[in-house]
């Protein structure tokens, strides 16, 4: 959707901003471009939308060379949300948003049902927020009009230059995840600027990783995590790796501890002489479909016996996340419940338990699967023992 051919831009005082840059970005896909201050990021971006020329090179936007295309309409095929804004002050909310379809001659009706539509996306209420001002809002919401404006006339192309940059960090993460849960309604061709990695690999589907302007590394978080292509990229992705990767790995059946289960319909003397013989402290109850009901204490089941029943015994879970969820998630749930396990479901099918030891364990499978090219399934080591 988005092809650089052997693109180099040198500025008047001889600087080379970007160095023979070929790439290739898929219709639908997300591509950051990440790298220190300076490396030619931004340049990159301003070269898509023509607000910079290339000094030489060919940049093509659906298979057509931009250089034949009138500016101004290509700007209208291109989304472009930039840190600062860049809100009209004396504008509504409202009619922020549907600048551009007022621009390409939407009729006004039409441009703020649309504006309206898409303040919705992001997350903005528009009866609450569409007639305030941008003053009126917190920097975080504004950001998100920024991007609902960017989105108003349904371009196929978007480009984001540290779109959630201005913002807090709490902030950030919400923007970003709201952003994806949009991205995936509307599959545009994304190229997002950073220079935190951490958001790079959050968002991107493909990675550039930048040095001075050249890209060293193109490709998936995993594979630039994983297996940093040059000395450089290695310390640009740093040495809290294990951490970043947290947040990419995603927990499959084959991480999980399986724990002594105790039944929702059985006595408590039952479960707590089957949680002895797995010489366990506790057991997660299950109902019969075998989905889960919460857990229970081996001292407080024999303590019951026979006369307790494990349904009135057991207390409730809270500690679980979705199998699938990046093992980051996993780890917060953990902390924010204080419990030395979570439980993984499929929807509220219990599949087994993640204990720190065990998800220590899940991040070596997947750095020794990357190292070895192979599935993280088919990593096999003996024990966290021996890490
Ligand atoms: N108009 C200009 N004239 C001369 N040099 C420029 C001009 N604009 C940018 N540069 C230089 O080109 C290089 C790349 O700049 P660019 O803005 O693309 O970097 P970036 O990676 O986006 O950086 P940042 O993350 O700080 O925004 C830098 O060395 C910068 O100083």
């Amino acid at each position: 959707m988005i092809r650089f051919d052997q693109v180099t831009k040198r500025y008047a005082d001889g600087t080379t901003a970007v160095d023979d840059l070929s790439f290739e970005v898929a219709e639908g896909e997300l591509v950051t471009l990440v790298g220190p201050s300076g490396c030619g990021k931004t340049t990159t971006m301003m070269m898509v939308n023509r607000l910079i020329e290339p000094t030489s090179g060919r940049i093509y936007v659906d298979g057509e060379d931009i250089a034949t295309v009138d500016p101004v309409k290509l700007r209208r095929r291109i989304g472009y949300v930039i840190q600062q804004v860049g809100l009209f002050p004396h504008r509504t909310i409202l009619d922020n948003t549907a600048t551009v379809p007022a621009l390409v001659g939407w009729k006004k009706a039409k441009a703020r049902a649309r504006a309206a539509e898409l303040l919705d996306l992001v997350g903005l209420d528009p009866k609450t927020y569409g007639g305030r001002y941008p003053e009126q809002l917190s920097g975080g919401q504004r950001q998100r009009v920024g991007v609902a404006r960017a989105l108003a006339a349904d371009p196929p192309v978007l480009l984001m230059d540290e779109p959630f940059g201005a913002v807090d960090p709490v902030v950030r993460e919400q923007l970003q995840d709201e952003f994806l849960r949009m991205q995936a309604a509307v599959r545009k061709t994304v190229l997002l600027v950073t220079h935190d990695i951490e958001e790079a690999v959050r968002l991107g589907d493909r990675i550039a990783v930048y040095g001075q302007g050249r890209i060293e590394q193109f490709d998936t978080p995993g594979a630039v995590l994983g297996t940093p292509a040059t000395p450089y990229v290695a310390e640009f992705v740093g040495a809290d790796r294990g951490l970043k990767r947290l947040s990419v790995t995603e927990i499959e059946p084959y991480d999980l501890e399986q724990p002594a289960v105790a039944r929702l319909d059985e006595s408590a003397a039952q479960a707590a002489s089957r949680m002895r013989a797995e010489a366990a402290r506790w057991a997660v109850v299950l109902d019969g479909g075998g989905d889960l009901h919460g857990w229970i204490g081996l001292d407080e089941a024999a303590l019951a016996g026979q006369d307790g029943r494990v349904r009135d015994l057991a207390h409730r879970m809270n500690a679980w996340v979705p199998v699938g969820a990046p093992l980051k998630q996993a780890f917060g749930v953990m902390l924010q419940h204080d419990a030395g396990w979570v439980a993984v479901l499929d929807g509220s099918r219990f599949l087994g338990v993640l204990t720190p030891a065990k998800l220590h364990e899940a991040l070596r499978r997947s750095v020794d699967a990357d190292a070895q090219g192979i599935a993280r399934a088919e990593v096999e080591f003996d024990s966290v023992a021996d890490a």
